[in-house]
């Protein structure tokens, strides 16, 4: 069964795109949502494995997927992958800068190595990888480039590292749009809140539980999903976002404008693609509106 996208068949027919992080979550959500509209996707992470099966399930939907195994703190990594890429599939159109992540803790107790360790992985990574494509493809053909962020505007506490990161690549993308629109790379953002999937499940029980208490904080009375992430993603690539260049998407259901609490149940629908979503016991019972997730599993 074919991913259930919102938009037109064959738009990225013409399209090779990198997604880092596609093994997983919502990288994988991107990879399907793409790949299903024709593109070439090539997903890359650090685990073979993840990626292996990641490719297994977009093959067995017929869809056009390549892998390239890379740590995207490592330069050399990142322009290896970047030359199989352009000798295999010829070009590189499209970059989804997704990888990332971090651990939560109380900013005094952030040691010097793990507040290095989240900045190399966010922010130098997404650094290099921008660089990288734009040496290996985009500066001279041109390209469009979507950097997965994170709701970082006002801070995020216990993730002082993270947030400094994001905002980092916020700023970052404003400074390659005005740098790189002359060479036809049009560069965006988009920060998520909380979404379930994959990644909100690596945390440990606590900080997923701070994390299903802020539910009553969002006006929309619910958590994103991996869907509606990459449904924003793919509308940034797209030929109908061709001027829009240098911005920031927040994606958080509203929940960095509000101010107090909402004790009721959500009126906004949710939207999954029919993708199958990673999750576990606890937030089946904390965010129990999400059983409806992948609820037509591809
Ligand atoms: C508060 C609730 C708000 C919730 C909102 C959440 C919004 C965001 C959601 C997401 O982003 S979804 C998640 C995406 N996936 C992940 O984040 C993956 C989980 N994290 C990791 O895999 C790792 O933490 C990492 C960030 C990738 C780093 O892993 P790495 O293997 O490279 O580092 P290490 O060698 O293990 O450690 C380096 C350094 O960092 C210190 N450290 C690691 N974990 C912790 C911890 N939990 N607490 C404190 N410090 C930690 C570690 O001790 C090392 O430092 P030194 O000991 O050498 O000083
Ligand atoms: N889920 C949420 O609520 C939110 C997520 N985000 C961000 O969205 C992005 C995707 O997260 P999500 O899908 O939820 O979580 P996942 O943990 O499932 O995804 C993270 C992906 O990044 C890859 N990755 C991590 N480190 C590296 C590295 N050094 N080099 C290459 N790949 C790497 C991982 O693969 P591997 O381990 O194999 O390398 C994995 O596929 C992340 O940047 C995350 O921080 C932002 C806000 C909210």
């Amino acid at each position: 069964m074919a991913y259930k996208s919102i938009f037109k068949p064959g738009l990225f027919k013409d399209d090779v795109a990198l997604v880092t992080g596609g093994g997983t979550g919502i990288g994988r959500c991107i990879a399907h949502e793409l790949a299903s509209l024709g593109a070439t996707v090539i997903i890359a992470g650090r685990k073979i494995e993840k990626l292996q099966s990641t490719a297994q399930e977009m093959r067995n939907a017929g869809y056009k997927v390549d892998i390239t195994q890379l740590d995207i703190r490592n330069l050399d990594e990142i322009k290896k992958s970047l030359n199989y890429i352009i000798s295999k599939h010829g070009k590189l159109t499209c970059l989804v800068n997704n990888a990332g992540g971090q651990f939560a803790a109380p900013a005094s107790e952030i040691s010097p190595n793990g507040w290095k360790t989240v900045i190399d992985l966010n922010l130098n990574g997404t650094w290099m990888m921008c660089w990288a494509a734009y040496h290996a493809w985009m500066g001279e053909h041109g390209g469009r480039i979507v950097n997965i962020t994170a709701a970082a505007r006002n801070g995020i506490p216990f993730m002082a590292h993270t947030a400094a990161a994001r905002a980092g690549i916020m700023n970052l993308t404003k400074t390659l749009c005005v740098e790189w629109a002359p060479h036809g790379i049009r560069i965006n953002s988009l920060a998520p809140g909380t979404i379930v999937g994959s990644g909100m499940t690596r945390y440990p029980i606590s900080v997923q539980q701070t994390a299903a208490d802020n539910h009553w904080m969002n006006p929309s009375g619910r958590y994103g999903t991996e869907a509606e992430v990459s449904s924003a993603v793919v509308y940034l690539l797209s030929p109908g976002a061709a001027y829009i260049n240098g911005i920031t998407v927040r994606m958080d259901g509203g929940r960095d404008l509000s101010k107090t609490s909402f004790q009721r149940e959500s009126k906004i629908p949710i939207y999954d693609g029919g993708l199958s979503v990673e999750t576990n016991e606890l937030f089946m019972k904390l965010w129990g509106d999400y059983k409806q997730i992948g609820k037509s599993k591809l």
